[in-house]
C-alpha cells in the first residue's frame, strides 16, 4: 500500500528555476516504461522534473488513479530523490482538472485557450480556486500553439500582452504558457519565437512562463527562451521521434523478432537519453 506521495507541485521549482536562469523539462508519458525512463534519467541528472499526462492520453494510460499510483510507485520502488511534479497536461475542461488533483496530481494545465478569453479566465479561475485547497499548482495558455493541440490541427494565435496580464491577475496562475510562435510537433524550417513579446509578457506578468512545442527548437532560441522568463519547457514530440526509431531499428534488423522486452527496451533507453540531453540544454541537471 503507498501511504505517502514524495510527489510535489511544481511552483516552487519554477519560481527557483526562472530565479536562477534554467527551465524544468516537462516530459510526456506514452507508457509505464517512458515514466520509469524519465524518472531514472532525472535522478542520474540530479534535476527536478515535470512528468505529464496529456488529457488526451490519459484513458489511453488507464485514468488519473492509474497513472498517479504508477508514477508514486515508480519513485518509491526506484527510490527517486529529486523533486517529481505529476501534471495533466492540456486539461480540457474544469471537470477534468478536478479528477486529476483528486486522483492525486500536485499539478494540473486547465487549457481554455480555445476560447475567448473572458471564458479562458472564468475557466481558469474555477481550477485555481479548487488548486488551491490542495497545495496543486495551475498553468493556463493565452493564444494558440501551432500545430496539433488537444487532437486539433490549427494556425499559431499569438497571445495578447494584456490579456495575460489579466488572466495572471484575475486568476493567481503558477505558472502561463504564452502562445508566441512555437508549434507542437515537427517545425517546418526554423521556429520564429516572439522574442519581444516574450519579454513584454515576462515583465508584465511575472509569472515563470511555459514553453510548449519544445521540441526541435534551435539551443540558442531556447537559451534565450529561459533568459527572458521561461521556466519550464514541454518536450513530447523528441522523445516518441527517438522512441520510434530505436524500436523500428531492432524490428528492422530481425525480421523473426517478437518478444515484447526485446523490442522495447532500446526504446525506453532512447527516451532516457533524450530526457538527459534535454536536460542539460535546459540546464537543469544538479539543481536538484
Ligand atoms: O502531445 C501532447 O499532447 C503534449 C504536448 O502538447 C506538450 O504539451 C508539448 O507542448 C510538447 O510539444 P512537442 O515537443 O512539440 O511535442
Ligand atoms: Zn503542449
Amino acid at each position: 500500500m503507498i501511504t505517502t506521495t514524495r510527489l510535489v507541485p511544481m511552483k516552487e521549482m519554477l519560481e527557483t528555476a526562472k530565479k536562477e536562469h534554467y527551465a524544468v523539462g516537462q516530459f510526456n508519458i506514452n507508457s509505464f516504461q517512458w515514466a520509469e525512463a524519465m524518472l531514472e534519467a532525472a535522478e542520474e541528472e540530479q534535476s527536478p522534473i515535470i512528468v505529464a499526462s496529456s488529457d488526451r492520453l490519459v484513458d489511453y494510460l488507464g485514468g488519473f488513479k492509474t497513472i498517479a499510483a504508477m508514477i508514486n510507485r515508480i519513485v518509491e520502488e526506484k527510490n527517486i530523490s529529486v523533486p517529481v511534479a505529476l501534471h495533466l497536461d492540456h486539461g480540457k475542461s474544469v471537470e477534468r482538472c478536478k479528477e486529476a488533483i483528486d486522483a492525486g496530481y500536485t499539478s494540473v494545465m486547465i487549457d481554455g485557450s480555445h476560447f475567448p478569453i473572458e471564458e479562458n479566465i472564468e475557466m481558469t479561475k474555477q481550477v485555481t480556486d479548487y488548486a488551491r485547497k490542495f497545495g496543486v499548482s495551475v498553468e493556463a495558455e493565452v493564444g494558440t500553439v501551432g500545430g496539433n493541440e488537444d487532437g486539433l490541427i490549427g494556425g499559431i494565435n499569438y497571445a495578447d500582452p494584456q490579456e495575460c496580464l489579466r488572466l495572471v491577475q484575475e486568476t493567481g496562475v503558477d505558472a502561463l504558457a504564452a502562445a508566441l510562435g512555437s508549434v507542437h510537433g515537427p517545425y517546418q524550417g526554423e521556429p520564429k519565437l516572439g522574442f519581444d513579446e516574450m519579454l513584454e509578457i515576462s515583465e508584465l506578468t511575472n509569472v515563470p512562463l511555459v514553453l510548449h512545442g519544445g521540441s526541435g527548437i534551435p539551443l540558442h532560441q531556447i537559451h534565450k527562451a529561459i533568459d527572458l522568463g521561461h521556466a519550464k519547457i514541454n518536450v513530447n514530440t523528441e522523445c516518441l521521434q527517438a522512441w520510434t526509431k530505436a524500436v523500428r531499428q531492432v524490428l528492422d534488423n530481425d525480421k523473426d523478432v517478437y518478444d515484447a522486452r526485446t523490442i522495447l527496451t532500446p526504446g525506453k533507453e532512447a527516451v532516457k537519453e533524450t530526457v538527459k540531453t534535454k536536460i542539460r540544454e535546459f540546464k537543469s541537471n544538479q539543481k536538484a
